[in-house]
């Protein structure tokens, strides 16, 4: 903090001026932290948008012409492509995938005109790589590399013949009769427009969501797939923030976020639209999160019980670290210190994914990893609270091209060998899917944290190991105990305890 910046010399700094100094500090971080990327890495990725958009207006045409529509037809048809999820909201990081959906009019098909022609089109390229066609997601797309940048592109078809190139995806002329496929996939263009709409200040909800994808990477408590936030949740958690609090500073808006959901009553849903709440049926999930299109759609989430209280844990890390974010000797730093794997937890869960070569491997692992829930599910069974580490490691000295997981396991006694069950019921299900791409290896074992590779993401300070222990231990399914978290800043490290509802602080121990 600058000294003697207020307004009388001498006379300490005002509210707005602390508030000032701490925004800049933390837009210091991000620069230092890589965060922005730089104006070649956005040219480049601008560039990508553009040569796709004439790859698909000439697709366009070329299906039209094979349909035999008469002439006028084939000249007035068109299909676009539009950027969304993060890069679409203008949060893109350098390692960010390019999420672009392409819409093309009622006579394009998903099965034949875009998984065959379209994708045909794209492998002959000479900027575009390692293309897959992944049919069976929930949100059907081609994933390919263009000029070495990662793109998803899924597919949406209106019932119009010809698709204007910035489409108003909220126009609900251009949304009648569409399929279901379709429909899903238009819901994160659709998303990205309502958060651009909603949102007091574009570029303070940008800073704010950039800082808190960075700290849910670094406390290993992103990626949909591992069963934490994805993207779009941290996007709409952002703006449910940026909404409540119009004139706040980025520093306010960064502890203001961390005081919301640190204290959130969850599964209570968080919804952009007031009026967006459906009137019966049950929640999806433990952390419900609504989309804001104006249905009742919510985020799909991998959650489980052990990933809920992860991000709980964190949540209220996060708050009790930012809580006095004025004070003289804050530091923003901490916030974003790597979580402690190694040091947290006796025993992981090792899960060895190996190929013949490169590109066998990361369909493979593709495949996996769209797997991890029911893994993570299986692994809860047999071992209880299970943390699924998103790091994926590499074993140079292996024969094969392999990536590895350590999954921290929360209890100290075990019995290694259970993970053999796990082994065998999750190889089931990889072998029930409709994977048709080459199978690679899988191995699951039960190893001690001292057998971890040894980088800077797993080691770190050895009091914390102690007390996240504590926090496992008081982590309660227990809803009758109708307590709520709480974060207890008066013992090392961290500590979530559970504070009975009169108030009296029931189970929080120390170790
Ligand atoms: N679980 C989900 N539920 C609903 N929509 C989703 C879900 N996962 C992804 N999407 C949609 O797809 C978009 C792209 O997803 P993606 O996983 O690439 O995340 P992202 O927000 O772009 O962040 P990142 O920078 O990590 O790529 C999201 O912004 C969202 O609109
Ligand atoms: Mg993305
Ligand atoms: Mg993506």
């Amino acid at each position: 903090m600058r000294k003697g910046r207020g307004k009388n010399k001498g006379s300490p700094p005002s509210m707005a001026e602390m508030e000032e100094d701490s925004s800049i500090s933390l837009r210091q971080l991000m620069a230092n932290e890589g965060l922005i990327p730089s104006l070649e890495d956005d040219e480049k990725r601008r560039t990508v948008i553009k040569k796709l958009q004439k790859i698909v207006l000439k697709w366009i045409k070329n299906v039209a012409w094979q349909r035999r529509l008469p002439q006028h037809q084939i000249i007035a048809t068109n299909a676009t492509v539009i950027a969304y999820g993060s890069y679409g909201l203008g949060v893109h990081g350098s390692e960010s995938d390019i999420d672009a959906l392409c819409i093309g009019p009622f006579f394009a098909s998903i099965a034949e005109d875009f998984f065959i022609i379209l994708c045909n089109m794209l492998k002959s390229r000479p900027e575009v790589s390692e293309v897959h066609c992944i049919k069976d997601a929930k949100v059907p797309l081609i994933r390919f590399k263009f000029d070495g940048i990662l793109v998803d592109l899924p597919y949406a078809q209106l019932r119009v013949l010809s698709v204007p190139k910035d489409v108003d995806v909220l126009n609900p002329f251009f949304l009648r009769d569409i399929d279901d496929t379709s429909w899903k996939s238009l819901s994160g263009v659709r998303a990205n427009k309502c958060i651009r709409q909603l949102v007091p200040s574009l570029e303070l909800f940008q800073s704010l969501l950039r800082c808190v994808k960075l700290w849910a990477k670094r406390r290993g408590v992103y990626g949909n797939l591992n069963g934490f936030l994805g993207g779009v949740h941290m996007a709409i958690l952002a703006a449910f923030v940026c909404g409540y609090h119009p004139n706040a500073t980025l520093s306010s808006l960064v502890a203001n976020f961390f005081n919301t959901f640190a204290n959130w009553q969850w599964p209570t849903p968080v919804a952009l639209l007031e009026d967006n709440y459906p009137a019966t049926g049950s929640l999806p999930g433990l952390m419900p999160i609504q989309l804001p299109c104006g249905s009742h759609q919510y985020c799909n989430s991998n959650i489980t019980k052990s990933t809920f209280y992860k991000i709980l844990a964190e949540f209220l890390r996060g708050h009790s670290l930012t809580k006095d974010y004025l004070k003289p000797n804050f530091s923003w730093k901490n916030l974003f210190e790597p979580y402690p794997y190694a040091n947290t937890y006796t025993w992981f869960a090792k899960i060895h994914l190996s190929a013949a070569n490169q590109e066998d491997l990361s369909v493979w692992v593709g495949w996996v990893k769209s797997r991890f829930r029911c893994l993570l599910i299986k692994i809860e069974e047999v071992y209880g609270i299970c943390d699924p580490n998103p790091i994926e490691y590499v074993e140079s000295y292996a024969k094969q091209p392999n990536i590895v997981f350590y999954w921290g396991l929360q209890l100290k006694n075990i019995n290694v060998s259970d993970i053999e069950s796990v082994e065998t019921d999750f190889l089931k299900n990889l072998n029930s899917g409709s994977f048709q791409g080459p199978f690679g290896r899988i191995q699951l074992s039960v190893v001690k944290a001292s057998q971890l590779p040894k980088n800077g993401e797993c080691a770190s300070n050895n009091k914390s190991k102690k007390v996240t222990h504590a926090y496992w231990r008081r982590i309660r399914e227990d809803k009758q105990c109708k307590s709520v978290p709480v974060y207890s800043h008066n013992l090392p490290g961290y500590v979530v305890g559970y504070k009975k509802m009169d108030n009296h602080i029931v189970c929080l121990d120390s170790v």
